[in-house]
């Protein structure tokens, strides 16, 4: 068996990207952000403060004939940019494009973190982490995938994210035909609940590669690709205009500059981000200001390949071999 579910950039930032997520008996569909950064499914429901969930699609589990509440069960979570939910949980049908996982923990929020509050596009998440960082106490849940994987052709899924267009998330298979190069693998550690991995070396432009490790994470929950402060500064170094602005929090420049590529070796391929994708959107609506797609990781602690980098590929998540594999795009 398999699934395959279209993925739509939210906005012209391709800020997140939303993919239609059916949960109970009738259907209820939602938007949903899938997340390789994190391992809980959750949700704005009917259990929602009302003026938090207000212009959100909801989960209602009383309307749903097969919703189980799950007991004595909650959730809390904090995401990497400091955004956070918590709550209840049920088990329910949920359904990914055409591929039912029939008892899912299926979290319900009943606090919401202002960051989400505001993003009325998607109405919660669906982590596709590993099953270590579940968030549900006292007895962790698994994620969607992992639920899937045994039925699954392959224990596999695939992103294929795109700069203002639709792309895909497939499960049990990969569609080779959406990449350009050969996909290369590479040792995954999900010790930490994410989609691990080391990078062999970087360059700016079409320069060679350099063997610079990069250590970091695989994660679609992130719309940034953000690195150590010398790789940041050796590629803005090539950016004439640009400057870091504290009130943006983050590098801008020019929006009329060309900007040089970013490529980085995974799995003995090179994956080449180019100047356009790095050039994320303007800092406000007509501003000729634009907001850098790499950004510094120093805050965070954790280097995170985000969606300026998946969306230079398609990227194979694969648990049965615990590997990741990249294939440029
Ligand atoms: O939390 C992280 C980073 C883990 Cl180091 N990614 N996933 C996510 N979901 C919502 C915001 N960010």
């Amino acid at each position: 068996q398999t699934g395959s579910a279209n993925t739509n950039p939210s906005d012209s930032a391709d800020d997140e990207y939303i993919t239609s997520v059916s949960i109970g008996t009738p259907a209820q569909v939602l938007p949903l952000d899938f997340d390789t950064g994190s391992s809980d499914l959750w949700v704005f429901s009917s259990e929602t403060p009302k003026s938090s969930a207000s212009g959100h699609v909801t989960y209602s589990p009383s309307k749903s004939s097969t919703a189980k509440k799950l007991s004595g069960s909650t959730w809390s979570i904090e995401y990497g940019d400091k955004s956070s939910s918590s709550g209840d949980v049920y088990t329910d049908i949920v359904t990914i494009g055409g591929f039912s996982v029939k008892t899912q923990a299926v979290e319900s929020a009943t606090k919401v973190s202002t960051q989400f509050v505001q993003d009325t596009v998607i109405s919660g998440l669906v982590g596709l982490g590993f099953d270590v960082g579940n968030q549900v106490s006292p007895r962790p849940q698994k994620t969607w995938f992992s639920n899937a994987a045994s039925s699954l052709a392959e224990p596999l899924f695939t992103a294929d994210l795109r700069h203002q267009e639709t792309g895909s998330y497939n499960f049990g298979f990969i569609d080779t035909s959406l990449a350009k190069g050969t996909i290369g693998y590479t040792p995954a550690d999900g010790s930490e609940g994410y989609w691990g991995f080391t990078a062999t070396g970087y360059s700016v432009g079409g320069a060679k590669l350099n063997r610079n490790s990069i250590t970091g994470i695989a994660d679609t929950g992130t719309t940034l690709l953000l690195l150590p402060d010398n790789i940041v500064d050796a590629y803005y170094n090539n950016v004439e205009s640009a400057e870091y602005d504290d009130s943006q929090e983050g590098v801008v420049f020019d929006c009329s500059e060309d900007l040089p590529s970013f490529s980085f070796g995974v799995g003995g391929q090179t994956i080449t981000i180019s100047g356009d994708l790095l050039n994320l959107t303007p800092i406000e609506e007509g501003s000729s200001t634009c907001f850098g797609g790499l950004q510094s990781s120093a805050d965070i602690g954790i280097n995170i390949f985000g969606d300026v980098a998946l969306k230079a590929a398609l990227v194979v998540f694969d648990l049965g071999n615990e590997r990741l594999g990249w294939a440029q795009k």
